[in-house]
């Protein structure tokens, strides 16, 4: 089986200051790993590495797969209903299923039609998290998911990632919290 993704010796620095080196790592289908480290540590610049928004200083980096980043960037067209901006992302090989689908397990059909620019702020959380997965894209890459959401949107998230890793999807999460279900790896850096 191929890796989706593979970090050989990798270094990364940024503002002058060397974030993290000597990285290896390699994600396969039905992976899950969560970056950790304190404040600064680099996690965000990791995943930006992976979604190859940077590149390494020493390194290299392999991706094989499609991606889905979700940072701190919403990336939905504030004018249009939500079920529509998340269209976008939803592509056309099988997206109008795939986005129904996506509606339902982040509990956001019932605000299909309300325009992006009114959803709360726990709301928008949960639709960026839905964005990526509309994407259809077999590597997640998840910056600090947790943040903002109340325990059901926890578990929705949970049960989301469960069902994305069974059907041969991984993950790569920055968080300073666990997240639920069996075979989570950890990479903690910084320290
Ligand atoms: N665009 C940038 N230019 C220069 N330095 C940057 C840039 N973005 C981030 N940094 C620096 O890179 C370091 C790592 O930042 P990063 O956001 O990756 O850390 P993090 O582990 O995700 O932090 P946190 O837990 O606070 O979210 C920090 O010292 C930050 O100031």
């Amino acid at each position: 089986m191929s890796p989706l993704l593979r970090f050989a010796d990798v270094a990364l620095e940024r503002g002058g200051r060397r974030l993290f080196e000597q990285i290896d790592l390699v994600v396969g289908s039905g992976d899950a790993l969560l970056v950790t480290g304190p404040n600064g540590a680099g996690k965000s610049s990791l995943l930006r590495l992976a979604a190859g928004l940077l590149e390494p200083d020493e390194g290299e980096v392999q991706r094989q797969a499609a991606l889905s980043l979700a940072d701190d960037a919403l990336a939905l067209d504030r004018e249009l209903p939500l079920a529509r901006a998340l269209s976008f992302w939803a592509g056309l090989d099988g997206g109008v299923e795939r986005l129904a689908a996506t509606l339902d397990a982040f509990a956001l059909t019932a605000l299909a039609d309300v325009p992006v620019r009114m959803l709360s702020s726990g709301q928008a959380r949960r639709a960026r998290l839905a964005r990526v997965a509309a994407s259809g894209a077999p590597l997640w890459l998840l910056d600090e998911p947790l943040n903002g959401l109340d325990a059901a949107s926890v578990g929705l998230l949970d049960l989301a990632i469960a069902r994305h890793r069974r059907q041969g999807g991984a993950v790569v999460v920055a968080s300073h919290l666990p997240l639920a279900g069996n075979g989570w790896r950890s990479l903690e850096i910084g320290r």
